[in-house]
């Protein structure tokens, strides 16, 4: 069973249980933040989205003492255009409270980073303060990708489509994303490679109704640019910058001129 298989089957056992308790409410008010698309859109620099991130199943732990605040204001300071807070608590040691503890902290758009299938976590993580979603195209199949995403922008949020190759690229055009990362590891392996960024830029349709974003192992200026020259809009990082003893330098070097296609 690969990784992703085993998280997703803890998150089947979340939806169930969010189901049964009926807490969460679908509230219908979004807490006002700049939409993301349009900052990455108009910035002529590599944007930064920075992750709070504790642990990982493929590092274990990586920052166990961080305070989600401190991480997040510093973040906010060094002039990230977003911040991304994981919310699995099993894999990850995140929480919703992290997320509502950083959203109440910063004015920035906020991204609930979690494995979604299904919509009670959308409205947990609206209720919770996000302002963006992440919906992992090698999580969905394709009716539940397009009808996860109808939800969410219906409901005025922000969706980043993660997606890894060219066919789960086509499975995000398909329903018009605004916002798709490339996740330059493996879910299944956990290998990490920047020429995946590469690869799927080369067969990118750009233009000014989508951006492209590369996510994952991005640990120097020097990634950062290489990704740039592709075409990246913005990069997600988590590792690098939670491991930085020196956060906001470290977060404003990766902010590099945007090397690739400007609209
Ligand atoms: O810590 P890194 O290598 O900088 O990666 C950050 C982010 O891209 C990664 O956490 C991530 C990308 N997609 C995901 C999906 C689920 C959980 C985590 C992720």
């Amino acid at each position: 069973m690969t990784i992703l298989e085993k998280i997703l089957e803890v998150k089947r056992l979340e939806v169930k249980q969010l189901l049964m308790e009926e807490q969460v409410v679908s509230c219908e008010t979004l807490s006002k933040r700049a939409s993301l698309f349009e900052t990455l859109r108009k910035s002529d620099r590599l944007e930064v989205i920075s992750e709070m991130k504790r642990a990982s199943p493929s590092k274990g732990m990586i920052a166990d003492q961080a305070d989600p605040v401190t991480q997040a204001t510093a973040y906010e300071r060094a002039g990230a255009a977003c911040i991304s807070v994981l919310t699995d608590k099993q894999f990850f040691k995140g929480s919703f409270d992290d997320l509502t503890a950083v959203a109440e902290a910063v004015q920035i758009p906020i991204l609930c980073k979690d494995f979604i299938i299904h919509e009670v976590q959308i409205d947990r993580a609206m209720e919770a303060k996000a302002s963006v979603i992440l919906l992992i195209v090698a999580a969905l199949d394709d009716m539940t990708l397009q009808r996860l995403h109808t939800y969410a922008t219906g409901k005025g949020l922000e969706v980043l489509v993660e997606v890894h190759n060219a066919k789960e690229l086509s499975q995000a055009l398909k329903i018009d994303a605004e916002l798709i990362g490339v996740n330059n590891r493996d879910l299944r392996t956990f290998e990490v490679d920047l020429s995946r960024t590469e690869e799927v830029a080369r067969i990118f349709p750009f233009n000014e109704n989508r951006v492209f974003i590369s996510e994952s192992g991005i640990m120097s200026a020097a990634d950062a640019k290489r990704v740039a020259s592709a075409g990246a809009s913005a990069v997600l990082v988590g590792e690098s910058l939670m491991r930085s003893d020196s956060v906001e330098d470290s977060l404003r070097s990766l902010q590099v001129p945007r090397g690739g296609v400007l609209l």
